[in-house]
């Protein structure tokens, strides 16, 4: 189970989402409680091992500015939430990096149809932390696609029951308040998300 915590602006919270085992950690750029300068982003970047993903989270910006972003950021992955055309994930092609497409379920759910390399299936406002019905995807999204949106450590094995994605990303979840993460909540997570949980 491929586990992605995002949302991340403190030192400490990336040391625990990585010692935890995480795949990825998130850093968003765009409106939110969460977002970080790039100059912030790259340096919580460069404590992350290779082994883990370091993404940036971008919502409706133009290609132009995520390019810039990106590069000043010292990110390996991009993710683009809001409704980008195939276009603007071929024209980030070139940068070089994993790119994420994330969106709610209403849309095309293939891995790869907008020549993306990971799928975000989300709640229909990302970020929110409002569980929606995981199941109802179930069997629709194909190849590695992540399920996120209000998803917890209480909850987490339940949705993937329910949904059988590939992956689990999650912000407010492991969060005591917004924008506040836990380190103690990224590592339930990480543990139920994978069936490893105490008790
Ligand atoms: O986390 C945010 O603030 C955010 C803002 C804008 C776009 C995406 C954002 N995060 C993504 O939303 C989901 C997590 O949602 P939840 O808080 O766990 O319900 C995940 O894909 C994040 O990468």
């Amino acid at each position: 189970m491929y586990v992605k915590i995002c949302g991340l602006r403190e030192p400490e919270h990336v040391t625990a989402a990585v010692e935890v085992g995480a795949d990825a950690v998130g850093f968003v750029l765009t409106r939110s409680p969460r977002r970080i300068t790039p100059a912030l982003a790259r340096e919580l970047a460069a404590a992350v091992p290779p082994h883990v993903l370091t993404v940036a989270v971008f919502a409706g910006e133009s290609t132009e500015e995520v390019r810039a972003v990106t590069a000043e950021a010292g990110v390996r992955a991009v993710q683009l939430h809001g409704d980008h055309p195939h276009a603007d994930f071929v024209a980030l092609k070139d940068l070089g990096v994993t790119l994420v497409r994330a969106g709610a379920a209403a849309g095309d759910l293939r891995c790869g149809a907008y020549d993306e390399d990971l799928l975000i299936v989300d709640a229909p406002r990302p970020g929110s932390g409002e569980p929606w019905d995981w199941a109802a995807v179930r069997g629709r999204p194909e190849g590695r696609w992540m399920l996120a949106g209000g998803l917890d450590p209480s909850n987490v094995a339940g949705a993937v029951a329910a949904a059988r994605p590939w992956g689990v990303d999650v912000s407010s979840g492991v969060e005591v308040a917004p924008g506040v993460k836990d380190s103690g909540l990224i590592r339930d997570f990480v543990a139920a998300a994978r069936g490893t949980a105490a008790g």
